[in-house]
């Protein structure tokens, strides 16, 4: 693979590439597995070795405590707050929901929760808990206080998610032993965790699972001050020297998440490096995000793309997205899911009844004349 494809692959709206996602032991010192590292645990990385420094890095990068969050300021408050009553209580954390598009945040909430509970945390993936044996070592490894997190937990099988139910509210699990008339109840009792899941989908989620998480934050997208900040925090971690213009570029296209600040910066000091000597400055910024792809606005070759084909085959629409994908030959899936969502949030694309339709910023965004 490309070494710039590994920056620009990271899209967090494209799904299944969370790098760090598959990642989330994260190098925690407190960071826990129960032993043999069952089937929960996640795939590793697939773009084999040159994923390894990329996970490292993202390791690098994501914040330890709380306090090294940016934004957010509202979820972290009232997380804080949560955090202090049960400790005074001596009691644990209630369960807590985490949901929102990919990139935010939610692991990392996942890792600095338990830090500042002075907790251990183990790491389970909803994909990986396919039936009701997988999830037993976690429940049986959680010690007093601890953290099961369990990312994309919307998609935990409804047979798994059955035992999660007794398991949050009386932190207890029925195990049925044999079959037929030989079968028999054994009952479990867990020590009392926290549970804390993660989800870009809370709507897939079933509601008796997601009225048993206590506390729920949805994580909103980051303002160009925040990037701004990730990215002068993680520029001092990196050991480079990022000034304010070029941390704006970074943060002009970096679609208000920080994973992409992260990636885009990783690949402006690759490009300063390389090229100028590791002098950062605004023109080598934009050099670096040009060169593959990243525009003004964040957009990448397949968005322009996109718009492109809109105006110029369907003039600017309204046209079906299944003849839009056609013509661009990859699936309306794939658009919907991956490229559509960027696209509406920034208005230069509507959703009419008729079919998709590029808005006036779409042409100026593409310096097209508008269709009269
Ligand atoms: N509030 C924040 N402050 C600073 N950096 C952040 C913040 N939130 C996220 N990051 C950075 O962005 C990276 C991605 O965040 P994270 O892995 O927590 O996203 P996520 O919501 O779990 O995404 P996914 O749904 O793909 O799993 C982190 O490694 C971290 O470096
Ligand atoms: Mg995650």
């Amino acid at each position: 693979m490309a070494r710039e494809a590994i920056y620009q692959q990271s899209d967090p709206e494209r799904r299944g590439n969370a790098l760090d996602s598959q990642n989330p032991s994260g190098g925690e010192t407190n960071a826990k597995r129960p032993p043999g590292k069952p089937p929960g645990a996640p795939p590793a990385t697939a773009s084999g070795d040159e994923s390894r420094p990329r996970a490292e890095v993202d390791v690098k990068l994501r914040p330890r405590r709380m306090d090294e969050m940016v934004g957010q300021r509202d979820v972290i408050e009232r997380l804080k707050i949560a955090i202090d009553a049960a400790q005074s209580r001596g009691e644990p954390l209630g369960h807590i929901l985490f949901d929102g598009p990919p990139g935010l945040g939610k692991t990392t909430f996942a890792t600095v929760i338990p830090a500042e509970m002075n907790t251990t945390v183990q790491m389970a993936n909803g994909a990986g808990l396919r039936a009701p044996k997988d999830l037993l070592p976690y429940l049986t490894n959680v010690s007093e206080g601890s953290v099961l997190f369990i990312d994309e937990i919307h998609r935990v099988p409804k047979a798994v998610e059955e035992y999660l139910y007794t398991a949050m509210e009386d932190y207890r699990i029925d195990v049925v032993l044999g079959d037929g008339v030989n079968a028999r109840t054994l009952n479990l009792e867990l020590k009392p965790f926290t549970l804390i899941g993660a989800t870009t989908r809370a709507g897939m989620l079933s509601a008796p699972l997601r009225d048993r998480f206590q506390i729920r934050e949805h994580l909103g997208w980051y303002t160009r001050e925040e990037l701004s900040e990730i990215v002068h925090r993680n520029a001092k971690k990196l050991s480079i020297k990022v000034d304010d213009p070029s941390a704006a570029v970074i943060a002009a296209r970096s679609r208000s998440t920080p994973r992409l600040a992260n990636n885009r910066l990783l690949w402006v000091r690759d490009y300063a490096q390389s090229k100028a000597g590791g002098k950062v400055d605004q023109e080598i910024t934009r050099a670096a995000l040009d060169m593959i792809g990243i525009d003004a606005l964040g957009l990448d070759k397949q968005d322009r793309n996109y718009l492109d084909t809109l105006m110029r085959v369907f003039l600017g629409g309204p046209a079906g997205l299944d003849a839009i994908a056609h013509t661009m030959n990859v699936s309306g899936d794939t658009l919907e899911d991956e490229v559509e969502p960027f696209l509406l949030r920034s208005e230069l694309l509507v959703r009419t009844r008729r079919g998709r339709l590029a808005t006036p910023g779409a042409y100026e965004h593409m310096r097209r004349p508008m269709p009269d």
